[in-house]
């Protein structure tokens, strides 16, 4: 079997055995705010404002690999060489960080129109215009767009003209309105499109001034004029306002009363909407109120302005936690112009992060984007802690859950306990846009938040219609689907693929036969993938064929079409991909392709995290070895080689690793991940003489060997040896380079961690570990057969009565994906597996036989007769077998008992 998928960052997590069925959320609390940073908004009780607490959620799916050390990232470009800073001028004003801001604080101090995102030089990608809603996706030439259809979740349905002043005036002059507030910084374009230049000329008849409506006070319809200074005129009155006047009156207005009128003023005159969609007023409610809330909507439903909005009335910072750096360039390329944006993720130099903590200390900054293994620097935490944080939203929410069909073992660090206490956060806003029942659970649970604090909207948007069919021969029935209509009429398509490998071999095909395609994976390098994006995004690619690594953060509004070559691992991750279609409120089309092989291939992979008691036992022997007077020191496991020791993924192994420090007992303390092996250079001043200077140089001549003038050393040796934190010690290292006393390279990832108690029974504890990491293991199966089951019930089982008809099946597949939400698809009869083989336990004789130099558990059998590839058995050489994957269609359980048999066999054999 390939081994070559891209991960969903899907992996076992540790969090305990804690609790299988997690417990409901704890009674309603209502979270003390500091005073200093809630703001004094006085909500006003709202005829429209939904009060319904449904619970359901539907959601996103995630990519790839871990270039980063402390983040887990899509290979995201190195922030140093991306097209724009993504940190604030440093000559911002400080934000209101106090509560009470005097009257025209705001006019005094200019905060908003000094607002200068200078250094965010960056294009907006967003499109501001909101194209009307139609049923129908014609090519653009041949059809007007037309507002047939509306519905109630309709993303776009309520599609806003753009506002005079942050919008999109039209067409080319796209940008210049919304950046016409980051002073200093223009980008314009020319009547083709392209870049006319950066500070282009300001002249105004470059501009054409945008006219449009909207209400203004006592909700008499004005008129405004845009220009390229960003004034807005209303007309009959004498003096124009900016439009950051406006914003700020609105945002002063929403601070004095958080009523409905007041925060659709907000809106408007912010984005430009006229409406709230469905959740979002009830949410911003919520948070302005001081409420730890969940928030469940669906894709592209608008979960990020829950956030943005409130950042803008709050006094403090708001915090925001995604998963992916990628996601976060994203997020912050989409604030709003007058919302300061920054971002701390490990790719960036030491000094961009001094930076971006010396403005965020200095208030320059109102969001900022921070990965979830952030929380393990030290340095950050205290930093926080001494910062007003009025909001934390935790992005993509259902990461927190090892029942989640995505789950992120740093993000079980957020949990309310570390982030009220420590942080003195009051608000917290979780947001996902897929999870089910036991997931929800698990999340509000750890963040403490209330379960009537929950707004949930799984509702799948109805203008995607849902296709289904049983392939024998995907290539060819792709190629007749995208040939035939509507798909032939589709500007934009997207084809996911399980594997990398099939995406290369899939988009040349497509390209052989006139459409143009491109394959994106996680193995592209970061740039090429970035430009496929930017292709896709203009339209210049018609096709992406894509792994699971394309499409978090993409808000291309008109993807007509998704498409899935191979089947979704789970209902979550098929709701989240199709979610990328039709964005735009138009009719698209999402076509699923499945089959039995397929099926087979993928239920084994879901079985590659597993691991042994024994490797757990070996781990954990590993992790404590070091002896007690070492407690407190800092220790390293290089990544790689452990993985291969104890046959375990990375991922696993970090899982294990959180579960040890974040565990009913806290055996461990995780530290920020590290390069451990450093071999250095002296230049300028003799080693000697700098290390009479430089108490670090003095450690690293006493831990360091010297190889061919070359001082090689570990660097936790090094900081322990002198009392200081590894991050200190890279800083260190970093000035001295500065300063061009020395070049060093670092090389072998690691987790460090230090302890803080050593287990009394490592067995029970390996025990408890295990067994626990078999229920995640076997929760991941059930989440497949449930997606195959809803496919197999559409092709075979729908009895057509309620709309579905042919290949078409919306309403059945809607039906089906709601009730896994409500209830994890425990109602599913789960699929038979061939129970045996007559042949298995011959084979694996023959195999053994055949392998005898080769040690083996049961486990490394099994994968290897699944075909399967680990760390201490990959594909290159297993691969060759003939045994490889020739089980997969026998249950795994059934394999491994059977190679236990034949192993024991074997074994007694030699004992003879
Ligand atoms: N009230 C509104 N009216 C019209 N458009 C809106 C409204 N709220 C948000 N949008 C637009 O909807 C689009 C999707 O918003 P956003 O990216 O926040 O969705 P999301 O829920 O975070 O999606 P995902 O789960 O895929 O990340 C954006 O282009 C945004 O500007």
């Amino acid at each position: 079997m390939e081994s070559d998928s891209d991960s969903d960052c899907s992996h076992i997590s540790s969090t305990p055995p804690r609790n299988p069925m997690p417990p409901p959320p704890p009674p309603p609390r209502r979270p003390t705010l500091p005073s200093s940073h809630k703001p004094k908004t006085r909500l006003k009780s709202s005829s429209s404002s939904s009060k319904s607490q449904r619970k359901l959620p539907s959601e996103p799916a995630e990519p790839p690999p871990q270039p980063s050390l402390d983040d887990t990232s899509l290979n995201p470009p190195p922030l140093s060489t991306l097209p724009f800073q993504i940190r604030c001028s440093s000559n911002l004003h400080r934000p209101n960080l106090i509560e009470t801001l005097p009257a025209g604080y705001f006019s005094k101090s200019t905060f908003f129109s000094k607002i200068q995102r200078s250094s965010l030089n960056f294009e907006p990608s967003e499109s501001f215009t909101c194209p009307p809603v139609s049923t129908d996706r014609a090519p653009p030439e041949n059809k007007p767009i037309n507002v047939i259809k509306k519905h109630p979740n309709l993303i776009g349905a309520n599609a806003p003209l753009p506002p005079a002043k942050l919008r999109k005036c039209s067409g080319n002059e796209g940008n210049f309105v919304k950046l016409n507030l980051n002073h200093g910084r223009r980008k314009f374009v020319n009547g083709k499109g392209k870049k006319k230049s950066s500070y282009a000329s300001s002249s105004r008849g470059l501009y054409r001034r945008s006219k449009r409506k909207w209400k203004g006070e006592g909700n008499v319809e004005m008129e405004s004029v845009c220009d390229e200074e960003g004034l807005v005129t209303e007309i009959g009155q004498q003096k124009p306002k900016k439009g950051c006047e406006l914003i700020e009156e609105a945002v002063l207005k929403v601070q004095n009363e958080a009523s409905d009128e007041n925060l659709a003023g907000l809106l408007n005159v912010m984005y430009g909407y006229d409406s709230f969609r469905e959740g979002q007023l009830e949410a911003i409610k919520m948070v302005l109120d001081g409420k730890s809330t969940m928030l469940v909507l669906p894709t592209g439903a608008g979960k990020s302005l829950c956030y943005q909005m409130p950042a803008m009335v709050f006094s403090g910072v708001t915090l925001v936690v995604s998963p992916l750096v990628a996601l976060m360039i994203d997020q912050l390329k989409q604030l709003p112009p007058v919302i300061q944006g920054g971002l701390l993720c490990s790719s960036q130099k030491p000094q961009e992060v001094s930076e971006t903590l010396r403005l965020l200390q200095e208030g320059g900054i109102k969001v900022l984007f921070v990965s979830p293994e952030r929380f393990l620097n030290e340095e950050f935490l205290s930093i926080l802690s001494s910062i007003p944080i009025s909001l934390l939203v935790v992005d993509e929410a259902h990461c927190i859950s090892e029942w989640s069909h995505n789950f992120r073992p740093s993000y079980t660090r957020l949990r309310a306990s570390l982030l009220c206490t420590r942080l003195n956060i009051g608000c917290i806003l979780a947001m996902t846009a897929t999870a089910t029942a036991t997931t929800l659970n698990a999340i509000m649970s750890a963040l403490e938040i209330p379960s009537t604090n929950l707004i949930h909207n799984a509702k799948l948007r109805d203008n995607m219609q849902l296709s289904v069919s049983l392939s024998g021969n995907r290539t060819k029935d792709l190629l007749k689907l995208i040939k035939s209509r509507p798909f032939a009429e589709l500007q934009s398509i997207i084809i996911y693929c399980k594997f990398q490998s099939e995406t290369d071999i899939l988009s040349r095909y497509l390209c052989d036969n006139n459409i143009s395609a491109k394959s994106y994976h996680s193995s592209i390098p970061s740039k090429d993938r970035s430009r496929i994006q930017e292709l896709f995004c203009s339209n210049k690619i018609r096709v992406v064929v894509a792994t699971v690594a394309f499409g978090m953060g993409l808000d291309k509004r008109d993807v007509g079409a998704v498409i899935h070559y191979s089947m979704p691992e789970s209902l979550e991750e098929y709701v989240q991909e199709i979610g990328r279609a039709g964005r735009d409120g138009r009719l698209s089309h999402c076509h699923l392709f499945f089959d039995d092989i397929t099926y087979f291939k993928l239920r084994s992979l879901m079985h590659s995290d597993g691991v042994d008691e024994y490797a757990v036992n070996k781990f954990l022997c590993d992790i404590f070895s070091t002896d007690m007077k070492h407690q407190g020191k800092i220790h390293a496991m290089i990544k790689e080689s452990s993985s291969r020791k104890f046959d375990m993924k990375e991922e696993v192994m970090l899982t294990l690793l959180t579960q040890l420090e974040l565990g009913e007992v806290q055996y461990i303390r995780l530290l920020p991940q590290l390069n451990v092996t450093c071999t250095l250079n002296f230049y300028k001043t003799s080693p000697m003489l700098l290390a009479d200077k430089d108490i670090v140089v003095s450690a690293i001549l006493k831990k360091s060997e010297n190889k061919q003038g070359q001082y090689v050393f570990d660097m936790p040796t090094v900081a322990n040896s002198i009392g200081v934190t590894t991050t200190e010690l890279s800083n260190h290292l970093y000035n001295l380079k500065l300063k061009g006393e020395i070049t060093y390279e670092v090389k072998d990832p690691a987790y460090c961690y230090s302890i803080v108690e050593v287990p009394g029974d490592f067995c029970s504890l390996s025990r408890q570990l295990t067994k626990w990491l078999l229920e995640v293991e076997c929760f991941k199966v059930d989440k497949l057969d449930a997606m195959f089951n809803a496919a197999i019930f559409a092709v075979n089982d729908c009895e057509k009565m309620q709309g579905c008809h042919g290949t078409q099946h919306a309403p059945c597949l809607q039906r089906k994906i709601l009730d896994y939400f409500k209830d994890d698809g425990r109602h599913d009869i789960p699929r038979k597996k061939e129970q045996s083989s007559p042949f298995l336990r011959a084979d694996i004789k023959v195999f053994l036989q055949g392998n005898s130099q080769a040690k083996f558990t049961p486990r490394a059998i099994a994968r290897i007769m699944h075909g399967i590839a680990s760390p201490a058995y990959p594909s290159t050489t297993w691969s060759r077998t003939h045994f490889w994957g020739r089980y997969t269609q026998i249950d795994f359980q059934v394999v491994m008992e059977a190679a236990k048999v034949e192993l024991m066999n074997f074994a007694g054999k030699d004992a003879l």
